[in-house]
Order: C-alpha cells, then structure tokens, then sequence
C-alpha cells in the first residue's frame, strides 16, 4: 500500500531527505544544553535515545527554529532555514512533545490547520489522504481533539504533520504515556511513514520498542552524542541492553543501582562511538 501518493504539490520536493549536522550546539540564555553535536540522518528512521534531561527535545526545537543554534544544519545539502515557518516550507515538520493540539477543535479542524501552507483546494485533497491513511480518524473525524483517547490524540498529531507531505518528519517521545498496545500501532505507522519515503527522526525514551522498528540509532547524554549505529546491532549489544533495556536486573531485589547504571553508559559510549 502507499502510504503518501506522491502528489504534485509536495512542499518538501518529495521525500527521502537527508539532514547533516555539524558542530550544533543550542541552548536557553546562558545555559548550553547541546555541545558541538554531529549526525547525519538518512533516509528511513532513525531514533535519538538517552535519558531524562540529555537534551533529545532540545536537539529537537533547535533543528525547528524554536531556539537559536550554532553550528551548521544542512538539508538535502542545502542549509536549513532558521524560521520556523521557512522550515515548514522547507519540507520539514515536527510533532512536538504532548502534541499540542487545540482541544476545542475537531479533528477535521485540526487536521486542516495542519494544511496551513497548502493552497485549500490542495488542502482537501490531503485531509482526504490523511483519513484513507487513518482510517481510525474518518470514523472520528467531527469529534473535539480534546476529547479522545492520549494515543487518538498521537495519531492526530501525527496525521497533521503529514498534511504538508513533509519530506522530513520528527517526533518527539510519540509513545509517552500511551498503553502499550497503542505505542505499538503508532510506532508501526511511524514505521509506514518512513517506508513511504518521508524521513524520519524519532526522539524516544521505550528504547526497545524504538530500536525494534527504527534503522539506525543515536544515544545522547548530557548533550552530546556517546553513540550510535544501526538499530539491530544497538538492542544487541550488550552494554545497551544493560544499560537502558533493564537486561541486568538484580534477581534479589528486582531493581538497578544507578551508579552501575552510568558505569554502564560510559561502557557504551567507548563501545559503539565510531
Ligand atoms: N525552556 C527551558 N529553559 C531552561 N532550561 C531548559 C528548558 N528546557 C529544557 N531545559 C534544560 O535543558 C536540559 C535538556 O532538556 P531536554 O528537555 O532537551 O531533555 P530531554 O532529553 O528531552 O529529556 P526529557 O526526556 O525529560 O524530555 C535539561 O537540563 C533541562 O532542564
């Protein structure tokens, strides 16, 4: 099945982007949270873990113009504007952390805001898309957002972003708080996203579920990169099993110390940095 026809008004020039970053850094005020950060991201999903405060959100906002930045973002070898409207332009979309969508606005209406930059005629064309692509969305579509389900509300995120055909799409922790039958339809229509053609990168903290259907990975802590590479070969190693995946449980007590754990990590970062 297609998931996203090609269709002649694409934004983004079609999908299958490439992003290069060199030297990022962002930050809020005086306080730097990414230091001289390096990735290229290629076409298929690719997933950016790490713990609570390593700075996945932040790398986020800064590739969307939402904080200032340094360093050097190109997409499709071609730097990366830095407002956030040009970035739209540019092909790129994001679903933000708690989706922020308007509670009081059907799903319809949602959907069509997220159709902003593409004539209406078009407009409704993508809405029609986006509910053969969702079909759990048509069944809903005159509902208020506010009012569905945390993993209706994702999928309602998500479709949106799709509504300008982006050919780079990131989300960030898509899964969080949804039941786990949920996490899994959502990861597997992210995964449907990227085997269409649009790009995406996926900040995540269910790392097993992410690796499970994610090509390549990045592990981030404390605002720098310790490691990355393809998918399968980090939810098999060992120390990223350790690490984050609770593979080293104490069968006495059932739980992780913390220092073992950041002994752990620094094992990963000498492991698997290329
Ligand atoms: N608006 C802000 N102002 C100041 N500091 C911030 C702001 N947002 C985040 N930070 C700080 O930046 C650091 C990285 O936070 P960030 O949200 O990017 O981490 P994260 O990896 O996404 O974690 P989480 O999974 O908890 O969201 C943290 O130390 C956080 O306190």
């Amino acid at each position: 099945m297609m998931w996203y026809r090609p269709s002649p008004f694409e934004l983004g020039g079609g999908g299958r982007a490439r992003l290069k970053v060199n030297g990022l850094s962002a930050g809020y005020g005086a306080f730097l949270v990414l230091r001289d950060l390096k990735l290229e991201i290629q076409p298929g999903l690719t997933v950016v873990l790490g713990p609570n405060g390593a700075g996945k959100t932040t790398l986020l906002k800064a590739l969307n113009g939402l904080i200032p930045r340094g360093g050097t973002v190109l997409l499709d070898g071609q730097e990366m504007p830095e407002k956030t409207h040009e970035i739209v332009q540019a092909g790129v979309a994001l679903v933000p952390e708690g989706r922020q969508l308007f509670p009081q606005m059907t799903v319809t209406e949602n959907l069509e805001l997220g159709g902003w930059l593409v004539p209406k005629a078009q407009r409704a064309e993508r809405l029609a898309q986006a509910f053969v692509d969702f079909p759990k969305l048509k069944e809903r579509a005159t509902q208020l957002a506010g009012t569905m389900s945390g993993g209706e509300q994702q999928m309602v995120a998500v479709a949106r972003a799709m509504m300008c055909a982006p050919r780079l799409l990131m989300l960030d922790e898509p899964s969080l708080g949804l039941a786990p039958k949920m996490v899994d339809e959502l990861l597997t229509i992210v995964r449907r996203i990227a085997d269409a053609g649009t790009t995406v990168l996926m900040v995540e903290q269910n790392v097993k579920k992410a690796l499970a259907v994610a090509d390549r990975g990045y592990v981030m802590e404390r605002g720098t990169l310790v490691a990355n590479g393809p998918a399968k070969l980090l939810a098999r190693s060992t120390v990223i099993r350790e690490a984050y995946l609770g593979a080293d449980k104490d069968p006495a007590t059932g739980t992780t110390s913390a220092a073992d754990a950041v002994q752990r990590r620094k094992a990963v970062a000498t492991s698997l940095t290329p």
